[in-house]
């Protein structure tokens, strides 16, 4: 919010809910709880299930296939130039751990026209209450990689992961009506959007704005009682908003939040101030890594301070590029960091001690996994199909086959797949 925009509004300043500065012409969408959007009218609005820089993302029931989907309403502005649509459709197969398209529509309001994207229902993995539970990390990391593979075969660069663009299906929930969620989720917060002064249009305002639903909270008290929580996870990448096709067009600026980008981003955009710095499927392996550590330990490996991130990465990595010698000059270690090789093996001794107590199985294993993904040279980064042939995925049970691996034997990696279980 900035200070003009208190002058207009009484409830301006919270930030629970999307900022009332989003609702202007070409903004965002007005949407009410219990509206019926499509045409022919067809998803019900139960709750709104969170926003993004360009985008509100709501709970709907789908009339005509009886079941609950996700749909995010994209600003007005941002419908014709957005890509995600089409990435989305190259992204299409039920099967991928990717969020999954189920329909497009566009939809009128006083802003303009937006476009909606109808797609799977998912439950985002970045709640602090979401427990990961140990014996299915080789599984679930085992997905996320083998969603991201998916998107990379399809020539296509994420360019946003974090944990909260990892969510898993929820086919145990069952459609509900409007009241049946805000029974079981407890009832919504709304915040009456009134203006203090000014003369603002406010045709582009809705009446309130929405509390977003806690989804872990939802779908831990709907499952209640049938051991939902227990069973293993089928793990989605979502957010595709940010992804470009990379032999296709150059790469857009890079969103990714401070503590996830990618060194060759990062070192562009802190040490050139180059908010453009190119970008392409290696950034996501690293930015992977940096979210699969988030994700298991629910802590940041980075700052999210552009300060000092540069010297992390070095001190993780255990090397100072040539390339960064220059920057480094400028801006010296911190006193008693010296980067090197047995430096950055102590930090990750100290992190395989963390992934210890998490119960990880293997976290020597999973410490090499992530230290093979973080190389400060993107073109020493292995591949998401490489990555699959990691031996910490020996011994996974996968689509009724069982994974071996021979023995790790420097960058050669031989496996196969086991007889069908
Ligand atoms: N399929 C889904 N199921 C459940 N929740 C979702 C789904 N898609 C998005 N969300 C929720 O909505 C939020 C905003 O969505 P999303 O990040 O896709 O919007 P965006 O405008 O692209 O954001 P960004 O600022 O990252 O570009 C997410 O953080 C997530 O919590």
């Amino acid at each position: 919010m900035t200070d003009s925009e208190e002058d207009y509004f009484v409830f301006a300043d919270d930030e629970d809910f999307e900022p009332t500065s989003a609702y202007t012409p070409g903004g965002f969408c007005l949407i009410r709880l219990g509206c019926i959007l499509g045409s022919p009218p067809r998803y019900r609005i139960l709750a709104k299930l969170g926003h993004g820089s360009f985008s509100t993302v709501w709970m709907a029931h789908d009339r005509v296939r009886h079941q609950n989907v996700a749909l995010k309403i994209v600003e007005a502005r941002r419908t014709s130039k957005s890509q995600e649509m089409e990435i989305l459709q190259r992204l299409k197969a039920p099967r991928a751990n990717v969020v999954q398209l189920l329909d497009v529509f566009e939809h009128t309001s006083p802003n303009g026209i937006h476009q909606v994207l109808v797609m799977e229902l998912l439950r985002p993995l970045h709640y602090t209450r979401w427990e990961f539970r140990p014996i299915f990390v080789r599984t679930v990391l085992r997905q996320v990689i083998e969603g991201l593979e998916f998107i990379h075969s399809r020539g296509i660069a994420h360019g946003d992961l974090h944990p909260s663009n990892v969510g898993a299906t929820m086919p145990e929930i069952v459609p509900l009506s409007v009241k049946e969620v805000w029974d079981c989720a407890g009832r919504p917060q709304t915040l009456a959007v009134v203006h203090s002064s000014g003369d603002l249009n406010m045709n582009s305002y809705p009446p309130y704005l929405c509390e977003t639903l806690d989804m872990e909270e939802f779908f831990l008290r709907q499952g209640a009682g049938t051991g939902v929580a227990q069973r293993p996870l089928s793990i989605r990448i979502l957010d595709l908003g940010d992804a470009y096709i990379v032999n296709e067009s150059s790469s857009p600026k890079c969103i990714t939040p401070t503590g996830y980008l990618s060194p060759e981003v990062a070192f562009a955009q802190i040490a050139l101030g180059d908010e453009n710095a190119p970008w392409d499927q290696r950034s996501d392996i690293w930015s992977l890594a940096v979210c699969i550590y988030g994700l298991i330990c629910k802590k940041n490996l980075f700052s999210f301070v552009r300060e000092g991130l540069l010297h992390e990465m070095m001190m993780y990595c255990g090397e100072v590029p040539d390339a960064w010698r220059l920057y480094v000059r400028s801006n010296p270690f911190p006193q008693g960091d010296v980067p090197g090789i047995v430096q950055a093996d102590k930090l990750w001794k100290a992190k395989e001690a963390a992934l210890e107590w998490y119960g990880i199985e293997n976290p020597p294993g999973l410490v090499r996994l992530l230290r093979r993904m973080m190389n400060l040279d993107p073109s020493k980064r292995p591949t998401a199909a490489e990555l699959l042939r990691d031996p910490y995925f020996a011994g996974l049970w996968h689509n009724g086959r069982l994974l071996l691996f021979k023995k790790y034997d420097g960058r050669e990696e031989v496996w196969k797949a086991g007889l069908p279980r």
